[in-house]
């Protein structure tokens, strides 16, 4: 389970004020998307999420703590061009996060470890589609096969928060379709939490569990610096039903045996029916 609160957060870079009051209490297995003008502070708020910088003032929780000071592995990020390690194979740039962070001096496993490492990371790379290229070079992939790599290594680390930074902004419509897709899926599968920025609509309403736009809502002409963007529209959007009607799908069932169980006889409603139907219907 991962909340994350942020609770009156400023950015200000000096005399300039990028981000003001933003106010935002996210649920567990949320996909947020983040809308909004060029340059307002969208990325700004992610790299605050990140810990890559500091809010001025305000605070941010997660899971009810306070948010690490430093990047950590629990928080993946992908970006929109992603810099993966052009000297190390698709399966090494996979295996390259767990083997830092377990072996922060030589950076490398041996032995069981190593077999278990890889045998995950083959496992990771078969889900997003390129097993069959394991052993290529990142310049032998296409832009969409790079952006399934950088989802494969974000994903080792069992982010319980994942960063999308315009991921799909560089790929043709094709590829974006079906990397919607994969991203919507292991979503699901990996109960995480997604916060990804994009500046195309119909992308956030059709991935997004809810959709924040951030925007200024005062300007000064004299001193454009002196005020700062905040969330000015908060949607839930469409995925959000496919989130819910799980936890939906769970209660109706125990509402269905318990509805079974408890009168087999007379489980019908005027018109012929069935309680279970009509729960259904509804
Ligand atoms: N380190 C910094 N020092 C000063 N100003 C900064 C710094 N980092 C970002 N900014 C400013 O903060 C503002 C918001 O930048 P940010 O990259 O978050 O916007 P954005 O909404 O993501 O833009 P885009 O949609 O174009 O990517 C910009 O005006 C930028 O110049």
């Amino acid at each position: 389970m991962t909340t994350i609160i942020l609770d009156n957060v400023w950015k200000e870079y000096e005399d300039r004020v990028v981000l003001e009051r933003v106010n935002l209490a996210l649920d567990d297995h949320e996909f947020l998307v983040i809308i909004g003008p060029s340059g307002v502070g969208k990325t700004t708020l992610l790299r605050l999420l990140l810990s890559q910088e500091q809010p001025s003032r305000g605070r941010i929780l997660i899971d009810g703590e306070p948010i690490a000071s430093e990047p950590t592995a629990d928080r993946g990020v992908v970006f929109q061009r992603y810099s993966v390690f052009p000297h190390r194979t698709v399966l090494g740039n996979v295996m390259l996060g767990p083997q830092w962070a377990g072996a922060p001096i030589l950076g490398r496993f041996f032995g069981a470890r190593r077999r278990e490492l890889e045998s995950r990371a083959m496992a990771l790379l078969e889900r997003v589609g390129l097993a069959d290229s394991a052993r290529k070079y990142p310049a032998q992939l296409s832009g969409g096969m790079q952006q399934r790599l950088a989802l494969a290594q974000a994903l080792i680390m069992k982010p319980k928060v994942l960063l999308l930074d315009e991921p799909f902004g560089a790929l043709d419509p094709g590829t974006r379709k079906s990397m919607h897709q994969l991203v919507r899926e292991l979503w699901e599968e990996n109960a995480m939490t997604i916060v990804m920025v994009t500046h195309d609509l119909s992308e956030a309403f059709l991935l997004g569990t809810r959709v924040i736009a951030v925007d200024r809502p005062r300007n000064d002409p004299q001193a454009p610096e002196r005020f700062g963007a905040t969330i000015a529209s908060d949607f839930e959007a469409k995925f959000r039903s496919v989130r819910d009607s799980r936890r939906f799908e769970a209660e109706r069932e125990k509402l269905r045996l318990t509805l079974v169980s408890a009168d087999s006889t007379q489980n019908s409603l005027p018109g012929g029916i069935s309680p279970v139907r009509a729960l259904v219907k509804d």
